[in-house]
């Protein structure tokens, strides 16, 4: 926000003294409080940034300490789970945003943050019908500040797009290096010494918070299901091509997939989201 050119006040809740007072060396914030109640008064702007398990809650406990006007949004890697979870608990006359922000690390933690982040990166807002239209055009403004680029859908159709691009290809991250792990024939050191590129991205990813992925799969569970159901057959199928020696079926789906990933390259869309299939099928 700083880097955007943001000349308001920061402030920051989080709940052990040593992430609060991380966050005000670094200079994260302006000033931070041991509790979210005391953090959102007279706040513009909310955001909860928590596992996705722990937001109704956090919504719960500052609801009567939120200032009428106020912008409550939340950066969960899940929509439809937060809204049912925070939506109760905005009060009348405070708006509510729920966004998600497509950029983040394996890491975690205060220091984990830096400024340019979410420059270039899609952040994926799922306003409600009631959504305040200038109370969701002033936030739009603020993300592109930062230089977000910024989408808007709704929550289901939400969840079932990170089903894809995200947290599925998480999951099979985490298999991937569990099965590496398993296979005592391999050794680890050589897991570690020869993985290259590919099998070394698995590992960042498998690498990832293990409380905030619990909950993604918790509360995503039918979209992430079904696109795993789909993975699965697509799998068996490349599984019976290597069995019947079937070079024909390999080399076509090789080809296929290939074409895809040029065609996001030759779209300049490297590093942004596909646009979620919401363009008509010609
Ligand atoms: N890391 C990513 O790549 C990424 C990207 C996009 C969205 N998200 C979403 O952002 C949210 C936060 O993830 P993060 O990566 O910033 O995690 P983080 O670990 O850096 O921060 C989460 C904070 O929540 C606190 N917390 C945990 N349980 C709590 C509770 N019950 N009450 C209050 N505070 C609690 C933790 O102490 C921690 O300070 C998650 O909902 C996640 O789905 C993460
Ligand atoms: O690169 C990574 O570490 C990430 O996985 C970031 C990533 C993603 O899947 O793209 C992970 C979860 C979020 O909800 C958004 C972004």
């Amino acid at each position: 926000l700083r880097a955007g050119g943001f000349a308001g006040e920061i402030v920051g809740y989080a709940k052990t003294a040593e992430t609060r007072a991380t966050a005000l060396e670094i200079g994260l914030c302006d000033r931070v409080f041991d509790t979210a109640a005391k953090a959102v008064q007279g706040a513009d702007l909310v955001v909860l940034a928590v596992p996705i398990g722990a937001m109704g809650a956090l919504a719960q406990e500052i609801a009567p300490h939120l200032a009428v006007g106020a912008t409550v949004t939340d950066v969960g890697s899940v929509k439809q789970a937060v809204i049912d979870a925070v939506a109760p608990h905005i009060p009348t006359g405070v708006h509510f945003i729920p966004g998600h922000p497509m950029a983040g690390t394996e890491y975690s933690g205060p220091r984990s943050g830096f400024a340019t982040l979410f420059q270039n990166r899609w952040w994926l807002l799922t306003p409600l019908p009631e959504t305040d239209a200038a109370a969701l055009a002033r936030f739009r403004g603020l993300l592109e500040s930062i230089g977000a680029k910024v989408d808007t859908m709704d929550a289901p159709h939400h969840d079932l797009v990170v089903a894809v691009v995200s947290h599925t290809p998480h999951l099979i991250a985490y298999t991937m290096v569990g099965v590496a792990d398993d296979l005592r024939r391999v050794s680890n050191s050589e897991v570690i010494q020869y993985s290259a590129a590919g099998f070394r991205d698995f590992t960042r990813i498998a690498a990832s918070d293990p409380t905030m992925w619990r909950d993604v799969f918790l509360t995503n569970k039918d979209a992430t299901l079904d696109i795993l159901g789909r993975f699965t057959e697509e799998l068996f199928a490349l599984q019976r091509a290597i069995r019947l020696g079937d070079g024909d079926h390999l080399h076509a789906y090789f080809t296929r997939t290939r074409a895809i990933r040029r065609g996001i390259i030759e779209a300049g869309q490297d590093t942004a989201a596909p646009d979620f299939g919401r363009t008509p099928k010609t």
